[in-house]
């Protein structure tokens, strides 16, 4: 448990090295010039630990000598998120900073001692769930402790009546769901990370799943937090709505560890759904497409997943499949005059046919002029959902500098917002292929979720994607927000107060010491030192 062995792959998502499928290859040197020269990448290893003696002593006396680890490969293992930027320092390009220790405490009293104990020990202590973030959310400071939430693995309790449930935050997304389908329910949060986030990250950072538009954003999900903070824990959220002044829970929701340690989180179920039914459709040009989309938001009739790729991410994902099928199908499209196609995965997850028939009935009454490619691109879409992290892994290992960024905006901003970033990327990366979707659309907005692709510069890889974040960063200030789904971290927190203003800063650095009066909780994260 302690040791999981996917915990310990910090430089790629699975342990099975992936490789590109060669016309794959042949296609992106051609697009991008990209070529077999690019920095050669090393191991990595742990400097020794300085956990204090005393500190040792009080840690192992708290959750058992076995569950402090002080060895180079478990505090490598909880070293740093998964973004670009991360896989690459664990390929020996970039700085790392590595934890003293990594503590596993076993449940929600356990938490609340380590917690106090680092605040009297000046520790400072890092919450880790699937450590997915790809902000610097899970970074470790100088004399640092992990605390890794992995033990907090169990299913607390199902309120049937009420579609209820308490789940302990160290559980996997895959975990909890089939806990859940035993009662017969879901949770129905499927973000890309599914397989390895955990329920206290998802809310420890505000995500959103696939099927965010029919199940919600993660905090849409949340009844209410259990949370160890060093002044002693709280508890928010007894009723399904309240007038008990400001909703407290949404201090806790997208704090990322600063504020205190997420142990429990009351989450609402729903029945597992009796028939799943994806499609894919084609709108021509980006801009129609935006448009039909704002239709089904506005007249709300989304799909719980509703998915709209642009022009560059149809045509990579069409050419990737390569081979005579996309062939026949750009020319069917041709054919249907279809000029710049932009794919639409619509997924209904229902009770019965009489609701699917109504639901599709009335989203696909908004999407005139959309060609339908029918339920098998809609399954394939489904089954390879989770595949976007191996072929970051497998592009990685060609050379290329891979990453994404994600944000959002009101509709009458939205393509505004999207020239500006599409031109930030491309400008600050040589020939690069930026692709943008659109996964979450609500009345009033959508999020934008762009990937860069570019050959990996040989000189100055981190700085390279550096470059290139920023310029990104600075083209969304005033016009979207700085993140929709993966949080502030150490990487969006010089961006926040320019989203919240100087005192809505000061408002969170009020509310963090009150509870963290020593600041040891995650330093450096959401709000700038
Ligand atoms: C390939 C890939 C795809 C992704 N796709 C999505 C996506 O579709 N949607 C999405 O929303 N995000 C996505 N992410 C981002 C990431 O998975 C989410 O931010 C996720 O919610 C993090 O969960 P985690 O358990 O891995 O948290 P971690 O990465 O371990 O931690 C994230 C932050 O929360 C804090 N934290 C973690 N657990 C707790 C706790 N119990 N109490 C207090 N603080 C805590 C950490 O200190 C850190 O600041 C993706 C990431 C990757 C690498």
């Amino acid at each position: 448990m302690a040791n999981r062995t996917d915990q310990l792959l910090r430089s790629a998502w699975t342990d099975e090295p992936p490789q590109l499928p060669p016309q794959a290859l042949r296609w992106l040197r051609q697009e991008t010039g990209l070529t077999d020269a690019w920095t050669p990448t090393r191991g990595l290893t742990a400097p020794p630990s300085e956990l204090p003696d005393k500190a040792r002593e009080v840690l192992d006396g708290i959750v058992g000598a076995d569950h402090v680890l002080t060895d180079g490969p478990g505090r490598l293992g909880r070293t740093g998120g998964l973004s670009y930027l991360d896989l690459l320092a664990h390929k020996g390009i970039g700085e790392v900073s590595v934890p003293d220790a990594v503590v596993l405490p076993a449940n929600p009293a356990e938490v609340a001692d380590v917690v106090r104990a680092c605040a009297e020990l000046g520790l400072d202590v890092v919450p880790f769930g699937g450590g997915t973030s790809v902000v610097g959310g899970v970074k470790a400071a100088n004399r640092s402790i992990v605390l890794d939430l992995a033990r907090l693995d169990q299913l607390v309790l199902v309120d049937e009546v009420s579609r209820l449930a308490v789940l302990q935050a160290g559980m996997r997304a895959p975990d909890a769901e089939k806990a859940l389908a035993e009662y017969g329910f879901t949770l129905g949060h499927v973000p890309q990370s599914f397989e390895r986030a955990t329920i206290g990250g998802f809310a420890a950072t505000r995500s959103a799943g696939q099927a965010s538009s029919g199940y919600g954003r993660f905090e849409d999900m949340v009844e209410g937090v259990r949370v160890a903070t060093p002044r002693g824990e709280v508890r928010f959220g007894i009723a399904p709505a309240s007038a008990a002044g400001p909703d407290l829970r949404h201090l806790m929701i997208g704090s990322e560890g600063a504020f205190g340690v997420i142990t429990e989180v009351t989450v609402r179920i729903r029945p597992v759904p009796r028939i799943r039914r994806y499609e894919g459709f084609v709108l021509d040009g980006w801009d129609q497409a935006a448009e039909a989309v704002r239709a089904l938001a506005q007249d709300r009739v989304l799909a719980d997943v509703t998915r709209l790729s642009d022009v560059d991410e149809t045509r990579v994902s069409f050419a990737l499949t390569g081979g005579l099928k996309a062939q026949g199908l750009g020319a069917y499209l041709k054919l249907r005059g279809v000029r710049q196609p932009c794919l639409l995965i619509l997924g209904w997850e229902v009770r019965d046919k009489r609701e699917l028939a109504m639901r599709r009935a009335a989203a696909m009454s908004r999407l005139r002029g959309a060609v339908r490619l029918g339920r098998v691109l809609g399954e394939a879409w489904r089954h390879g959902r989770f595949n976007g992290p191996r072929q970051r892994d497998a592009l990685m290992n060609a050379g290329v500098c891979v990453e994404t960024l994600e944000t959002a905006t009101h509709w009458s901003q939205l393509h505004e917002l999207y020239d500006k970033v599409r031109r930030a990327l491309t400008g600050s990366l040589q020939r690069p292929i930026i692709m943008c979707h659109i996964s979450h659309a609500y009345e009033t907005g959508a999020s934008l979720y762009f990937t860069a692709i570019a050959p990996r510069s040989i000189d100055d890889p981190a700085g390279q994607w550096q470059r290139a974040k920023t310029a990104a960063c600075q083209a969304i200030a005033g016009i979207g927000t700085i993140s929709h789904h993966h949080a502030v971290g150490v990487d969006h927190a010089p961006y926040l107060p320019g989203e919240i203003g100087d005192l809505g800063v000061e408002v969170l650095a009020a509310v963090k010491n009150t509870l963290d009066p020593a600041g040891i909780l995650n330093p450096g994260k959401l709000i700038a030192p």
